[in-house]
């Protein structure tokens, strides 16, 4: 079922609303009626349930859905360490694995390697997280440069949730809940436990990924900004049941397990659900759509405002990780440094860019690149960004910021980040230099000066 490269892929149905339950069945009867687990299912299909929360989980937070598939995923031979593993990708951040540091870290983006062919699987490398995936809390960032469809081969994360943001070419995504295109200004949720298979349209493909131990993604509470606003649920969009039926002998199941790979091996697709209700669904969302709220009259507003999902701790308002968005917009804060204010944060920043140019720098954090800012690490605007801002003429005007978007995986848990990391060719070891030019403005009346000084 991979698609060769360039290749369109088909049109696809998509159910909207984050949150709901859904229905869908890809053979009309296939679902049962009144009932979970019936005796003998429609079609002779097999139920089973997929348990995104713990049983118990109060109901506003449940989450699990019901499969009806030809075979159960129980169907397959034995788990093996997958040989060759990806060595690259954490799910412990602790000593033995990764580096604690405080630096501003920039990176360029990776060139999309043609030889030799690396499919999602293998395309995939941590960047930094922290705690664990078997604790159950933690979260990783991920980044792939990848050019080769997942073939005969599909992925099982009972690691956590993946919030994926392609940069670079659309992936088509098949789960066991149906199929999703995504293209770079989009983002997708895989949950923990969906088997799902990355093909690439287009051929080579990179972008970033975050992964969350413990919890999964919600829309932030929307507070004084009332009922409407931000990233609304019925734009988030969960495929339709699709199934393949064919003998696939070999066909290789990969475990993301405690951050290591796991595989084995069955003679059939494990996308073969004729049919699925429930909650625990994967889900698309086009960036373009998101509603943006800011200041229309003086300063700079947090980034807060521009959250486009949370995945809460259990302190009330601090996330394990939150998606914020820079998105195109009108700028019109009078008398107001309209950049993002120079900034120590005890919550650790970690940035991406989508397309265009990121509006506190005005060189090297390049589409595809990324930077991180950890817990209390100054940032800010670059000197340039900084001197061309408080020179402008026309700053009270207003402007509209295009052509842009940038996002941060926000968290209160402090990376580590990974060795291959820090040592990448792509790492901008002159990245401090973009600040030390910044120069004094500091111009005391003269008489100031003298009474201090006397
Ligand atoms: O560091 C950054 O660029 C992200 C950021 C953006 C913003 O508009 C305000 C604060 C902030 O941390
Ligand atoms: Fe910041």
């Amino acid at each position: 079922m991979a698609m060769e490269e360039e290749q369109t892929p088909p049109e696809l149905r998509y159910l909207s609303g984050l949150g709901n339950t859904f229905t869908s069945e890809a053979v009309p009867g296939s679902l049962p009626v009144g009932q979970n687990n019936p005796l003998v299912c429609p079609l002779g299909l097999y139920a089973e349930q997929l348990s995104g929360t713990s049983f118990t989980t109060p109901r506003a937070r449940n989450l699990r859905t019901w499969l009806y598939r030809i075979k159960p995923s129980v169907t397959h031979e034995p788990f093996y360490p997958r040989n060759p593993t990806n060595e690259r990708l954490v799910g412990e951040f602790d000593r033995t694995t990764t580096v604690a540091t405080p630096t501003q870290l920039r990176w360029r983006p990776a060139d999309v390697p043609l030889h030799p062919g690396l499919d999602f699987i293998d395309g995939l490398y941590t960047v930094c997280g922290a705690g664990s995936s078997c604790l159950r809390h933690g979260y990783a960032i991920h980044m792939y440069a990848a050019n080769k469809p997942m073939d005969g081969c599909s992925l099982c994360n009972a690691d956590g949730d993946f919030l994926i943001v392609p940069q670079q070419g659309r992936l088509f995504i098949t789960t066991e809940c149906g199929r999703l295109l995504v293209s770079p200004g989009e983002i997708v949720v895989i949950p923990q436990g969906l088997r799902f298979a990355v093909d690439l349209p287009d051929g080579p493909s990179r972008g970033y990924v975050s992964e969350i131990f413990g919890a999964h993604f919600q829309l932030p509470d929307l507070g004084p900004i009332g009922a409407n606003g931000l990233a609304s649920p019925r734009d988030f969009l969960s495929p339709t049941a699709w199934f393949e039926q064919e003998h696939h002998p070999g066909y290789t199941i990969v475990h993301k397990y405690g951050g290591e790979l796991f595989s084995a091996t069955q003679d059939f697709s494990p996308f073969n659900v004729v049919a699925w209700h429930g909650n625990y669904v994967p889900y698309k969302y086009d960036l373009s759509k998101f509603c943006p709220f800011n200041t229309v009259l003086l300063d700079h507003g947090d980034p807060s405002v521009n959250t486009v999902l949370t995945a809460p701790t259990d302190k009330p308002g601090v996330a394990l990780l939150d998606f914020v968005i820079f998105p195109p917009r009108w700028l019109v804060a009078e008398n107001t440094f309209r950049p993002p204010y120079y900034h120590r944060n005890c919550m650790s920043e970690f940035m991406g860019l989508i397309y265009g140019m990121y509006e506190a720098k005005a060189d090297g954090f390049l589409p595809g690149g990324a930077s991180l800012h950890s817990c209390m690490t100054p940032h800010g605007p670059d000197t340039k960004t900084h001197e061309a801002t408080i020179s402008r003429a026309a700053a009270n005007e207003p402007s509209r910021l295009s052509g842009t978007l940038a996002f941060m995986f926000e968290s209160w848990l402090i990376p580590r980040v990974c060795p291959w990391a820090l040592d990448s060719p792509c790492r901008d070891l002159d990245y401090y230099q973009c600040w030390i030019g910044l120069k004094s403005h500091f111009s005391p009346p003269a008489a100031a000066v003298d009474d201090e000084n006397e």
